[in-house]
């Protein structure tokens, strides 16, 4: 029997041309099938059309859209394709890898540096590589194809802006690639127990990168309005001593499980190591955080936009979910 695949497209260079202004989308999903027909043998592909935007605009509406989407047709469909633009696919990967835990059936996002309109673009290759990926057996959970490459839900990120090669893996092994057609896995993945949906997120998440010297003016001001902070601070992590001060006074406003800190780093490889220094280890004596350690920056956002969506008030269930291994996201051994 053939294998259905839902096609949900969003928008993104994939689905665009130039109308003078600059590029937009302007490919419906029905538009998408002229690219695709060497699979009508293989596969049934259903197009829907979620959205048609740069994903500049994406947001956790959308995020919420798409994972309700996939809840609602999860039985009818063997696999989900998702076209995006890959301006904030992987944080759609990341978020989408919470929504939707333990599927066994592949929901794979892909996109691509030019329109497929174009004569010359990575966009048909793309497309195609997703496809056979969808079809494949092995594919499980949510996932990023982009230039041959097939990387976990949490583990994308887009590190070049005009190189067909546009997301690498960090800080984790590519799952497999797609040669001349070909899916080759190096890393396969076992679910047990049952698909998971989840359709809340919390918004108020606010990432706050150091900069030297920064002032610390704008801390009460994060906290009065954001359930938490992440702070991008530098190498392998640390607080500024005025910033540990003045997050130390804010924070005894509120309950534990009220403001969430969490330390991350602004380097994109390797991760965060708080103990290592004494900058780092002077806020962990006083300062209740959690640590990304290998977890890429997409991947904590969208993770605790999902657990603070889950309103716990028990600050050690919170904990316990950061630090669980969801979608590859963490790789750090207790
Ligand atoms: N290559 C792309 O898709 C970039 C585009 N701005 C988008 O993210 O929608």
């Amino acid at each position: 029997m053939k294998k259905r695949i839902l096609l949900l497209t969003t928008g993104g260079t994939i689905a665009s041309q130039d109308g003078g202004n600059g590029l937009a989308p302007v490919l419906s999903s029905d538009d998408f099938l002229d690219y695709m027909k060497e699979f009508e043998d293989v596969c049934e592909l259903v197009p829907y059309e979620v959205c048609s935007i740069d994903s500049t605009n994406m947001e956790a509406s959308w995020w919420l859209k798409l994972a309700g989407l996939i809840q609602k047709n999860y039985t009818l469909y063997d696999a989900f394709l998702i076209c995006h633009g890959t301006d904030t696919m992987a944080y759609t990967a990341a978020a989408l890898s919470y929504l939707i835990q333990n599927s066994v059936k592949p929901i794979v996002l892909t996109g691509a540096q030019k329109s497929i309109l174009q004569e010359i673009t990575d966009a048909r290759k793309n497309l195609h590589d997703s496809i056979r990926c969808a079809l494949d057996d092995r594919s499980r959970d949510v996932m990023l194809v982009f230039d041959g490459k097939i990387i976990a839900g949490t583990r994308a990120k887009k590190t070049a802006t005009f190189s067909y090669n546009a997301f690498s893996s960090i800080n984790f092994p590519v799952l497999g690639q797609i040669h001349d057609n070909t899916v080759v896995y190096y890393i396969q993945k076992d679910i047990c127990g049952p698909v998971r949906f989840f359709n809340r997120m919390d918004r108020k998440v606010f990432l706050l990168k150091l900069t030297p010297g920064m002032s610390t003016e704008i801390i009460p001001h994060i906290l009065s309005v954001y359930d938490c902070i992440i702070i991008e601070g530098f190498g392998v992590g640390g607080l500024p001593d005025r910033l540990r001060q003045a997050l130390l006074e804010e924070m005894q406003h509120y309950k534990a499980h009220e403001k969430i800190l969490i330390m991350a780093t602004q380097v994109t490889y390797e991760g965060s190591s708080m103990d290592t220094y004494v900058v780092g280890r002077a806020a962990r004596e006083q300062l209740p955080f959690l640590e990304t350690y290998d977890m890429t920056l997409e991947a904590v956002l969208a993770k605790i936009m999902w657990i603070l969506g889950l309103h716990m008030e028990d600050r050690k269930e919170i904990e316990r979910l950061f630090y669980k291994k969801i979608n590859y996201d963490l790789f750090r051994n207790e």
